[in-house]
């Protein structure tokens, strides 16, 4: 997961992004329930999933001081058979534990419907960042589209229970306006 950029690099305030783009960046709900809202045909398509070390910035974003061996999961998100977000989240390895044991476990089922069925379980404030071609969260994005984009807006933020964290970043496809 090297590469990432720094932490200082995403912003919780969103600039230059307006209408049905700012609605999706910033709604501070489940993205799959919102999805499932617009496209009844939703899907989670498991794309990897491994033990490794999250990247440094990642790692400090889930409160931990060294690289952790932490659970890496990416999916794409679908409505139909189009992609329109493409997932990456860090689980770390010390939060899998209580209520979190399973989540390691989810392959195609979503990990948003895990999150926001526990009333407990609290989300940090949003961060944004523009995404150009040269980020390795845009290429594995993209790795599904035929035409690729300038950039792609990303968000991430942390989701905490129990003094546990995991970190969940979304990058969101130009096919996901469309739903709107
Ligand atoms: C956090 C959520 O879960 C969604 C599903 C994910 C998954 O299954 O890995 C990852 C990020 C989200 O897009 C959500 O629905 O808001």
């Amino acid at each position: 997961m090297s590469g990432l950029c720094n932490s200082s690099s995403w912003r919780t305030q969103l600039i230059g992004v307006h209408g049905a783009a700012r609605g999706w960046l910033t709604d501070q709900g489940s993205l799959t329930r919102r999805i499932i809202e617009h496209c009844p045909q939703f899907s989670v398509r498991h794309l990897r999933q491994y033990s490794g070390r999250a990247d440094l910035d990642e790692a400090a974003m889930c409160g931990l001081s060294a690289a952790p061996m932490a659970l890496l999961r990416e999916v794409f998100l679908y409505c139909h058979d189009t992609p329109v977000v493409f997932a990456h989240s860090v689980l770390p390895h010390s939060s899998l534990r209580g209520a979190w044991t399973k989540l390691g476990k989810l392959g195609n089922r979503p990990l948003g419907a895990a999150l926001f069925a526990n009333p407990c379980v609290r989300r940090a404030p949003l961060a944004f960042k523009r995404l150009g071609a040269r980020h390795p969260l845009y290429q594995r994005a993209c790795a599904q589209l035929d035409q690729r984009p300038p950039y792609l807006w990303a968000r991430r933020s942390l989701f905490g229970l129990q003094g546990r964290r995991i970190l969940v970043t979304e990058v969101f496809l130009p096919t996901l306006m469309e739903l709107s």
